[in-house]
């Protein structure tokens, strides 16, 4: 359970504490308060760009001195909590710092300590969008069942960078140099496609699983971007440098991979439902996912951050999502213009006001 978190000049938080958490935490205020900034201050304390993918420069707060800082204390069963910051220094903002118990870390580490999956108004569009959301959100669910799933993905990243830069100079590239660039992406992207292709199997079979739930069932499936195994795809890339050097970027490998999701029963790609039946289906992933974790032995805290999930849900969904929620054990992060729709949990919740940038505990 993630406790006592402040927010230091980030966006239009001057001096934020939440303490006294509980398992469901709900921010109330009106639009533009700062609930979303506390839900992405939050999810700043896990390897990546947050749940908006915001750029570093928009974090501080335009009305203070520049920088900012984030930090909570996080829970761990036996054991004192541990301290996790993150932020960025006014006279170094390009450069993200984490802290992890008053010790710099690199920002992967993190994820060693908890794992966090969020769904967001932005997200509505998951399916529709282009396939780099979809492999940053199976990145995230993956996350949560392997701790060193960004160290892997950011590797790939790198070196899939790194062949493309090679591939679009003007000069030829060193063969030898794109031999060592391409083992880094056979390597790393067999990882990273082993541990998406996994987790999806899993997920899917969590999925038809489900006990009877409201939420309309997606079914899941992997689509690889080249071949899954290291030796294939490093002969894949090594055959593919002609053509890639003519589209000047790699055309093969995991970082093409594609999380194709339809309706099931209807068999409908996810993108040609209705908006309603996506978000169902968004939902009930997150829903599987958590069941997957309880039952696999993850003893790493987890946090769900639900921005503007439950008043957006008919009160039949809204009940069964709350009963699901309530009965795994993942910190619980809700927001929302007011508290009605959230009757069913205000007395076990925790509830804050938030108020041009400030917050109150009710
Ligand atoms: N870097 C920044 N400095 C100061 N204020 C900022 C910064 N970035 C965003 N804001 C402000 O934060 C506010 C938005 O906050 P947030 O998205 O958390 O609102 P919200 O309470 O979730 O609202 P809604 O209910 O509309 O989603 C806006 O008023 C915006 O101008």
């Amino acid at each position: 359970m993630l406790d006592r978190i402040l927010l230091s000049r980030f966006r239009n938080h001057r001096d934020t504490a939440v303490e006294g958490t509980a398992q469901f935490n709900l921010l109330v205020g009106e639009n533009g308060a700062g609930k979303t900034n506390v839900l992405e201050a939050i999810s700043l304390l896990a390897p990546g760009r947050g749940l908006r993918r915001a750029a570093l420069a928009d974090m501080p707060g335009q009305a203070f001195d520049g920088g900012f800082a984030v930090s909570a204390a996080l829970a761990v069963p036996g054991g004192e909590p541990v301290r996790l910051g993150t932020g960025v220094l006014p006279e170094r903002p390009s450069r993200r710092l984490v802290q992890i118990n008053g010790a710099e870390a690199p920002a992967v580490r993190l994820a060693e300590w908890f794992s966090i999956g969020w769904l967001t108004p932005a997200m509505d569009r998951l399916f529709m969008d282009s396939a780099g959301g979809r492999r940053r959100f199976l990145d995230r669910l993956v996350l949560a069942v392997r701790p060193d799933h960004a160290a892997q993905a950011s590797r790939l990243e790198n070196a899939v960078r790194e062949r493309n830069r090679l591939l679009s100079d003007v000069r030829p590239p060193d063969p030898h140099w794109l031999d060592a660039i391409e083992l880094q992406i056979a390597e790393s992207g067999a990882a990273v496609a082993g541990a998406r292709a996994d987790l999806i199997l899993r997920l899917d079979a969590a999925l038809a699983a489900l006990p009877d739930s409201p939420f309309a069932r997606p079914s899941l499936a992997y689509r690889p971007g080249g071949p899954v195994q290291a030796d294939a795809l490093a002969v894949a890339l090594h055959d593919g440098r002609p053509r890639d050097r003519a589209a000047q970027r790699t055309l093969t490998g995991p970082h093409r991979d594609e999380l194709d999701v339809t309706m099931a029963g209807k068999n409908q790609p996810a993108a040609e439902c209705s908006t309603g039946e996506q978000k169902a289906m968004l939902i009930a992933i997150t829903l599987a996912h958590s069941q997957l974790l309880e039952g696999g032995g993850e003893d790493r805290p987890r946090l769900l951050l639900l921005d503007e999930v439950a008043a957006h849900l008919d009160p039949v969904r809204r009940e069964a999502l709350f009963d699901r929620l309530r009965a795994g054990s993942a910190q619980i992060w809700l927001t929302g213009t007011e508290t009605t729709p959230f009757e069913a949990i205000l007395s076990e919740a925790s509830v804050w006001e938030v108020s041009s940038g400030s917050v109150r505990r009710l």
